[in-house]
């Protein structure tokens, strides 16, 4: 047997508030359904499945400034923050499942709880880094990023539930790819901010192997430290993730894809990855739920080894081929 050099922790987020559209509450279910479990046995690692957390969606939550559901989306990501930062404090490397894209405020604020100098690789159609005043939808998925930075603090008022945490990221541990839908305000504080990102535009123009390149010499160059990739399904073209909330055209193909989980697990840094907004309940098909289902543990898979070169193994592993 390999020597199970690491441990991987799989930890369920049944979540929606964050967004309108129910079912992606079921999006955990889906990915281990589609054999998540199975998959990660197979690789070097020794595989710990955390089962869910247990949300509580509050009877009574009324908007703050327009935003949607605050005090439940500030306890769910509360409650989240706690549980990466155990994880990762007990050693493992952890694949969090959404549930939908504002479960990152929690992920990323545990895992920076552990490792303050962690970088952030956000892999989406979408910014997600509209302020509660410049949101057009009130919706949390779309905010999680403005929560973290620190350089938004002043631009960003306390939001009911979420008095538990301070932004801990500057936006230069930041790069985005594969955006192609950002809002006006969003637009402008990525500029502001002077915020790295690859648009779809961006990896047509370079190509994915320079934007890796480039992306992990911007995060990495000066210091090697704990990556945290958050992988919103939504970025690839939705012809291969058809089940999802916010389905955008023009997005990655699948082999951009894989090779940008490749080039993260090359660098033998990732320590937190999330795999948020597969929602089964969007897909027109049982079929485009699988697609979409398996899309992501194909992800997952690559950020932790799984390669298309085949896996390294001894001689005597190989089974002999019976004459
Ligand atoms: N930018 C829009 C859409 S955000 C889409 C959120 S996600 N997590 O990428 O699906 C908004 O803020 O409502
Ligand atoms: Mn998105
Ligand atoms: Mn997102
Ligand atoms: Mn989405």
């Amino acid at each position: 047997q390999q020597s199970r050099a690491h441990s991987v922790a799989v930890l369920g987020a049944p979540f929606s508030r964050g967004q309108k559209r129910g079912g992606v509450e079921h999006g955990p279910k889906v990915i281990r359904d589609a054999g998540l479990i199975e998959r990660l046995s197979g690789l070097d690692y020794s595989v710990h499945d955390f089962g869910d957390l247990n949300f509580h969606y509050l009877e009574k939550d009324e908007p703050y400034m327009d935003v949607k559901f605050p005090r439940t989306v500030g306890a769910a990501n509360k409650m989240m923050c706690g549980a990466v930062s155990r994880a990762v404090g007990a050693g493992h490397t952890l694949v969090m499942l959404g549930g939908d894209h504002s479960l990152a405020i929690g992920s990323v604020a545990g895992h920076a709880q552990q490792c303050p100098d962690l970088c952030l690789i956000w892999v989406d159609a979408h910014a997600d880094i509209n302020t509660p005043m410049s949101s057009p939808s009130g919706n949390l998925h779309g905010q999680p990023v403005a929560f973290m930075l620190k350089e938004l603090q002043e631009k960003m008022p306390a939001i009911p539930g979420f008095s538990w945490m301070k932004p801990f990221l500057s936006s230069r541990d930041l790069v985005y790819i594969g955006l192609r839908d950002v809002d006006p305000g969003e637009h402008h504080i990525l500029k502001d901010l002077g915020i790295q990102y690859f648009t779809m535009r961006d990896i047509d123009r370079l190509g994915i192997q320079r934007v890796m390149e480039v992306t992990l010499d911007h995060l990495l160059s000066r210091k090697q430290r704990p990556i945290h990739l958050s992988f919103d399904v939504d970025a690839f073209d939705p012809s291969l993730a058809p089940a999802t909330g916010t389905p955008v055209n023009g997005g990655l193909t699948y082999r951009e894809g894989i090779y940008i989980t490749e080039e993260i697990h090359n660098t033998g840094l990732l320590s937190v990855m999330d795999l948020v907004e597969v929602n089964p309940m969007l897909g027109a098909s049982p079929e485009a739920v699988e697609a979409t289902a398996s899309l992501a543990v194909d992800v997952i898979a690559s950020c932790l080894g799984q390669t298309r070169e085949g896996a390294r193994v001894s001689i005597d592993e190989i089974p002999s081929v019976k004459d």
